[in-house]
């Protein structure tokens, strides 16, 4: 990247973290590195040119000001950065004059902030733009034209003060269009009809399809109505039998989801009191939004647990001797060496999820600046001397792309097994997930399948005299690290939903029979299948698809010649290869194949998609696409 883009880059992030509080660590940023190869935080950079692609600070609780002209205005930034995405911070500016000049951006994602004004008519020179996301912000005023902008595919502009009429759209690529909750009046444009009144509610004086308040033929010009309305001259006596309908629909909407947070706060409620319970301490603070914010109640939870068991901390590297009667937590990690359990009581945690087998904690070790994530097994009635051996022999297989557990803990009620935070999420999240400014292409996928099969081939050969599968693998334990690498979590650890009906680990992890070491075995076949069938339609493995699970779901498309239809859409605008997809598509519905018998082996799963891969590779034209991101 060469100095004045650097130079920029440091006066852009110095605009926007004016008053900046850094709750979460920045690095880079500054006119001493290079944004690419010193890996700034929130920079993405291309492969090949080493150019900057994509600036991601997101809910970085950013206050300060966005001012594109610091990009906009660089000829070697305009030219790279295509996505650029800022959600969730508390940023304002007036200046998006020169955001014109950023002629390569395709994603621009600047929802949750505090832009007020109008929306910048900058926007609307923006041709290549794909996605548009200014929602929950205070924009007012009327909406510039963006029918030039013929390739956009997302419009999400909710919850502002946009007024006036909604301008005409090219409808021809949009999927997702949201302007509810404004103050639009008028007719909603030819086309507009595409999408469901969801993407319309909440704007009073706008009218025609699909919402249910009709348009009055010969009335006066929107602006006019709205102005006359301004004035006090109500042009109305009183509401239609249709907006009484659309009112009462609206009514009707807010109490099933006011009992809706009813009846889950009430849940909630019953599972504090059976924690507090379980662990004989009271939390106070309310739990919020597991994943976002750190909740002194995770932590104290977190902390209560494990205190309220007689410590019984063991040595990775010397499982086989007596407890360490010490407090160290210490495992097979260099880098977690030194840790002491006390420390990890003693740092704050946030709660990252519950799962079938237990919840999740991010804890953050500031000494050893190093974060952890923490699952905390309950009611696992399982011999500790049996854990014990299991930590053990898959301490002894390392594969990179299979995530290792660092450290554990164990005593008769409470197991916990310490990772490596990874910073990039899950699978499921990227794939299902908020939208992050991220495209997922059809590169980026082929190279998870393969790592991913690649993995599983290396500890099936490893752990097959051992009969240790993996036994719940699916896309929420595929994790990405800082580089965007993956690994699968929880090698060997829990069972899951077998859709085989035998068991995948024994309770006791006790020895299985030749015939239940197989099956467990060629469920994992199965369950990489079924991830291959996410990363292949972007569809989430159980719920959507007319209430069948994905895999039956592909099947049946399939078996009635529409193969295309049941590829993610975002692959078919890239271009993806139509052959190579429905050559992958193939093998994952051969791993899902109902009789365990005829799938086939990992390797020859892996070895079919590594193919694949080297084929695509082999096509690619030397110019990277500018959707591709580095994975
Ligand atoms: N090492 C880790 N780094 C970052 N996030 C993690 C890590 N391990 C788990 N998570 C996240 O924590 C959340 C809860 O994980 P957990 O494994 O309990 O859930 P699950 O996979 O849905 O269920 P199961 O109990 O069946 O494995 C998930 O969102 C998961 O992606």
């Amino acid at each position: 990247v060469d100095v004045e883009a650097i130079s920029s880059l440091a006066s852009f992030f110095e605009n926007l973290s004016e008053n900046f509080s850094q709750s979460v660590p920045v690095s880079g940023w500054n006119q001493t590195s290079d944004p690419c190869t010193s890996n700034w935080t929130g920079i993405i950079c291309y492969d090949r040119t080493l150019l900057v692609k994509s600036i991601v600070l997101n809910s970085f609780n950013l206050s300060g000001a966005f001012n594109p002209s610091f990009i906009c205005n660089v000829t070697s930034l305009a030219t790279s950065v295509a996505v650029i995405s800022l959600e969730n911070n508390n940023l304002h500016g007036e200046s998006f004059d020169s955001i014109a000049n950023c002629k390569s951006l395709t994603h621009l994602y600047i929802s949750g902030n505090k832009f007020s004004g109008s929306v910048p008519d900058s926007l609307s020179q923006l041709n290549n733009l794909k996605r548009l996301e200014i929602s929950d912000n205070e924009f007012s005023g009327s909406l510039p034209s963006l029918a030039r902008i013929s390739g956009l595919i997302e419009f999400i502009a909710q919850n502002n003060h946009l007024s006036g009429s909604i301008p005409e759209f090219d409808f021809s690529n949009l999927v997702t269009i949201n302007v509810s909750n404004n103050d639009f009046s008028g007719p909603i444009p030819p086309g507009g009809d595409r999408f469901t009144a969801t993407s319309y509610l909440g704007n009073p004086q706008l009218c025609g399809d699909p919402l249910t308040v009709k348009c009055k033929t010969a009335g006066p010009p929107p602006d006019a109505a709205q102005n006359s309305s301004a004035s006090g001259d109500s042009k109305r006596n009183g509401p239609t039998p249709s907006e009484i309908l659309m009112y009462s629909g609206y009514a009707l909407v807010g109490l099933i989801v006011v009992l809706l947070i009813m009846l889950k706060v009430c849940k909630r409620g019953e599972k504090k009191e059976e924690s507090v319970k379980e662990t004989d301490h009271s939390f106070h603070s309310k739990e919020k939004d597991a994943s976002t914010t750190y909740t002194s109640a995770a932590s104290n939870e977190f902390k209560s647990i494990a205190m309220s068991n007689k410590s019984e901390v063991f040595m990775g590297n010397s499982i086989e001797s007596a407890p360490v009667s010490s407090s160290l937590i210490v495992l097979t990690s260099p880098e977690v060496n030194g840790l002491r359990f006390e420390e990890l009581l003693k740092a704050p945690a946030e709660l990252l999820g519950r799962g079938k087998h237990g919840s999740v904690y991010k804890v953050n070790c500031d000494e050893q600046g190093m974060t952890l994530a923490v699952k905390r097994i309950k009611d696992w009635s399982l011999p500790s001397n049996d854990f014990k051996l299991r930590m053990k022999r898959l301490n002894g297989v390392k594969h990179p792309n299979v995530l290792p557990v660092v450290a554990f803990y164990c005593s008769r009620q409470e197991k916990l097994l310490v990772y490596e935070y990874q910073p990039n999420g899950s699978l499921l999240k990227l794939l299902h997930g908020m939208p992050t400014g991220q495209t997922f292409d059809w590169g980026s996928r082929l190279g998870v399948a393969s790592a991913i099969a690649d993995a599983l081939a290396f500890m099936h050969d490893e752990l097959h005299s051992d009969s240790i599968a993996h036994g719940n693998l699916k896309s929420s334990n595929i994790l990405f690290n800082k580089n965007m690498e993956p690994s699968i979590s929880e090698y060997g650890l829990m069972t899951g939903d077998n859709p085989d009906n035998s068991p995948l680990i024994s309770n006791t992890f006790q020895q299985f029979s030749g015939d239940q070491t197989e099956s467990a075995f060629r469920a994992d076949i199965h369950a990489l299948g079924v991830i291959l069938l996410e990363l292949l339609t972007g569809k989430m493995p159980m719920v959507e698809n007319n209430g069948m699970d994905l895999a039956t779901w592909v099947v049946s498309v399939v078996k009635e010649e529409w193969t295309v239809e049941v590829f993610d859409r975002a692959l078919i605008r890239e271009g993806a290869s139509e052959e190579r997809m429905v050559n992958l598509l193939q093998i994952a519905i051969k791993c899902v194949d109902r009789s365990p018998d005829s799938r086939p082996s990992i390797n020859q799963v892996a070895s079919m998609i590594n193919n694949i891969k080297e084929e695509d590779e082999r096509s690619m034209d030397v110019s990277e696409s500018p959707f591709s991101m580095r994975i």
